[in-house]
């Protein structure tokens, strides 16, 4: 077990967030989170990363309350990548990847080969190389969205924690990291808005209102029903040429 969720509510001030969420991650698998707008998914996800504490209920990461490990330690565990992630610092592309590297550095562990591997293969695998000496501020939004992740991906993490990931990037580019996240052999948990790229996913979690409505394989989680109640859309299952399941939207309801 990667990371167990025990009851957990969140809150803002007084207000209820999320209610009673538990799940479990198992090892290498690929859950995909969805839920409308306002479900609840990036503060979940937050709470996963280590970035707060919930209200109520426990997080732990294997057998440790995951707010009992150093921000360093977690940070060699768990990487995130937040929706619109931004950086005010004026970095270029291979120092902002670069970053992923510092969980592991100290005065007694000196930058090494290895790093460079690492940062090298993480740009290789967004498609950056040749971008590497680009400055941040130069460049477009799916192409800051891809150096979040190649920075994520520098972390080495065993937790991978990815916040719409495919925001901001063309086609090719959605494909090519959805592929790419899917290969991965890290437990990962992806938010994501496009249903269709939820089919991908060892196992789907739903949110509604702050609660998990469903989880389990994408073909009980992706139903008709759940459809309508929770998106409030109709909806036809179809299949590809290759006979793979896929969502025909047909109305909002
Ligand atoms: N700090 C806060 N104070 C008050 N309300 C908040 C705060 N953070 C989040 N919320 C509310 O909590 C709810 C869940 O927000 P969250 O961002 O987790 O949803 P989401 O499922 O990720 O949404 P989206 O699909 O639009 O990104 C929303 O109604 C949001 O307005």
């Amino acid at each position: 077990m990667v990371l167990h969720l025990e009851n957990v509510c969140a809150k803002a001030h007084r207000t209820p967030l999320l209610h009673a969420i538990t799940l479990q991650l198992e090892p290498g698998e690929c859950l995909g989170l969805i839920g409308p707008n306002g479900s609840g998914k990036s503060t979940l996800m937050r709470l996963m990363a280590g970035l707060g504490k919930p209200a109520s209920g426990e997080i732990r990461f294997g057998a440790v309350p995951l707010h009992r490990i150093s921000a360093r330690a977690r940070a060699q565990k768990i990487a995130f990548v937040e929706q619109q992630a931004e950086t005010t610092d004026r970095l270029r592309v291979r120092e902002a990847v670069e970053l992923g590297r510092i969980p592991f550095l100290s005065p007694l562990r000196g930058w090494t080969a290895q790093d460079d591997a690492h940062v090298a293969k993480a740009l290789a695998a967004l498609d950056m190389q040749g971008m590497e000496d680009r400055l941040w501020h130069s460049l477009s939004g799916g192409e800051r969205q891809r150096v979040h992740i190649a920075r994520a991906l520098a972390q080495t993490p065993e937790l991978l924690l990815l916040d719409e990931p495919t925001n901001h990037l063309d086609i090719r580019h959605q494909l090519a990291l959805m592929g790419l996240v899917r290969a991965l052999p890290v437990t990962r948990v992806i938010a994501l808005h496009d249903l269709n790229q939820a089919f991908g996913c060892d196992r789907v979690a739903l949110l509604e209102h702050g609660r998990l409505r469903a989880i389990g394989p994408p073909s009980e989680v992706l139903t008709l029903d759940h459809l309508r109640g929770c998106f409030g859309v109709e909806a036809q299952h179809i299949r590809d040429p290759d006979g793979r399941p896929l969502l025909h939207f047909i109305q909002a309801l």
